[in-house]
């Protein structure tokens, strides 16, 4: 095999020689500079298979570089290294055409396996240059973590890949959706959101394909689903693990054939969106208990990404607190700043509802206290009167009692009374609302024993053999 040439950039001496050494000593053949000038040179005298470029030189923005490289060697990759590890950087990288980039510090393994990787694929076309736009970009934190999810995000703006967003309530999934296509070819279409747990379980599939006029009782006239909203842009579907089994089944006939039928309808319209689905479940455990079909999850699951809770990234709170004081005080609220205890308070706290739990706290912060800078007693009154009283059950700050859910969801079910399709039969469709879940985690926790179920439940055991009929519950033993 013809040895490859990797042409560096760089004007830190030490990365250059730490750099030459680990390529050279994989086989490769390696020339270094520390100035953008000379590596331009060596691209247009035609030199090297492939570029590893740092972003700040002294004479040049390596990022600058890349759309010129790519325009006149389109099959050279280019990787981009930087310090400064922030969306735009990634995404710019992205969109100039570089293969990938890099966040410093890295990984030599790391960086060795993207070089084989960058040699091994095939050359696509430089991208049409369109740049992002710096000021409003959405997403905070430095990270290691969320580095890693710019570079995903970055990657997926020139894909239609399916991807799937994991991670607790609050960690920013709608955000980093919103983004995928705000930043993807498809954003000139809607980006449409679909809150699977807020809709109510018979009405799912006609939310999301549509239904004919006389579809169902109540069906006055033809509705336009969610996806035929969403065509030539993306659908969001959010809560995914929450979806009934029937709608499950029906989705991934979509995703397997690319065409949809609505409710009460023949003629199949073809899916033109990109799917995005969230989730803060453990759907391979929901898989595992029955209720999340496997070959729906490796259908939607092209492109994971999981967004760690705030704690376990707790050197991105300084950036995110200033982040959402700024959109308070865009949003009228005054302006606020954090002194230095302030700041060490927030970072010892476990954010058990993550980025949404210090927005609302930034929020109450700059609207109800006085002063301009905020100290640590005021942070610290703060965050004690969100936390459960002593003694009380640990939950999340978010979480609420059944009581209230039931109550937000009904309320929910309640304003579902638009688009021809009127609530009716409440009291018998919530109660099989409740029963559903009821009986499908009595059955998974006793690996689908219906004797220890019935006993677990206090009730009869023919009286739950009917119910799981009625329900058209899946019966499935030794779960778990
Ligand atoms: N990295 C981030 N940078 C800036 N803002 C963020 C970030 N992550 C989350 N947020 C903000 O925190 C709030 C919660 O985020 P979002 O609604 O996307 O969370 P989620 O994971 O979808 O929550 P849920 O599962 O409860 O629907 C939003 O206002 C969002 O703008």
């Amino acid at each position: 095999m013809t040895e490859r040439t990797i042409l560096i950039a760089d004007d830190d001496r030490a990365i250059r020689t730490v750099l030459a050494q680990a390529l050279g000593r994989a086989g490769y053949n390696v020339r270094a500079t520390s100035s953008a000038a000379t590596l331009w040179r060596w691209v247009e005298d035609g030199e090297g298979d492939m570029v590893i470029t740092d972003v700040v030189m002294p004479d040049e923005n390596g990022l600058d570089l890349v759309p010129r490289i790519r325009r006149v060697r389109p099959e050279l990759r280019v990787v981009v290294m930087s310090a400064q590890s922030t969306f735009a950087t990634a995404l710019k990288a992205a969109q100039r055409g570089a293969f990938d980039y890099l966040p410093k510090p890295f990984d030599l393994k790391d960086l060795l396996s993207l070089v084989g990787r960058a040699l091994a694929a095939p050359v696509v076309p430089p991208p049409e240059a369109e740049e992002p736009e710096e000021e409003r970009l959405p997403l905070v934190g430095r990270s290691a973590a969320m580095q890693e999810i710019y570079r995903t995000v970055a990657r997926l703006t020139t894909t239609d890949l399916t991807v799937m967003i994991t991670g607790e309530s609050g960690t920013g999934k709608e955000l980093v959706a919103r983004a995928l296509h705000d930043y993807s070819r498809r954003r000139s279409g809607a980006f449409v959101a679909v809150n699977m747990a807020a809709i109510p379980r018979d009405l799912i599939e006609a939310e999301l394909f549509g239904h004919e006029r006389g579809a169902f009782t109540g069906a006055m006239a033809r509705g336009v689903g969610r996806f035929e909203q969403a065509a030539g842009g993306t659908l969001f579907l959010d809560e995914i693990g929450d979806m009934p089994s029937e709608a499950q089944t029906r989705l991934l006939r979509v995703l397997q054939e690319g065409e949809f039928t609505t409710v009460g309808g023949r003629t199949p319209i073809k899916a033109n969106v990109r799917i995005v689905a969230a989730t803060h479940r453990d759907l391979r455990q929901s898989i595992r208990q029955g209720l999340f079909r496997e070959d729906l999850f490796y259908r939607l699951n092209v492109v994971p990404i999981r967004l760690p809770p705030l704690r376990e990234r707790a050197e991105d709170i300084p950036l995110l607190a200033r982040h959402f004081l700024d959109r308070a005080r865009a949003a009228g609220l005054p302006g606020k700043s954090l002194d230095n205890g302030a700041v060490e308070r927030l970072k010892s706290h476990p954010w058990p509802g993550n980025a949404r739990e210090l927005e609302n706290l930034m929020r109450r912060l700059a609207a109800l206290y006085p002063q301009e800078v905020i100290g640590e007693d005021a942070v610290a009154a703060e965050l004690a009167e969100a936390e459960p009283a002593p003694g009380a059950p640990s939950a999340p700050a978010s979480a609420e009692t059944l009581e209230q859910a039931v109550e937000r969801h009904l309320a929910t079910f309640m304003s579902a009374q638009r688009d021809g399709l009127p609530v009716r039969d409440l009291y018998e469709r919530v109660l099989a609302e409740v029963e559903r879940p009821l009986l499908r985690l009595a059955l998974a926790n006793t690996r689908g024993n219906q004797i220890k179920a019935a006993a677990m439940l206090g009730l009869n055991r023919n009286t739950l053999r009917k119910k799981i009929r009625e329900l058209e519950l899946p019966v499935v033993r030794g779960l778990l």
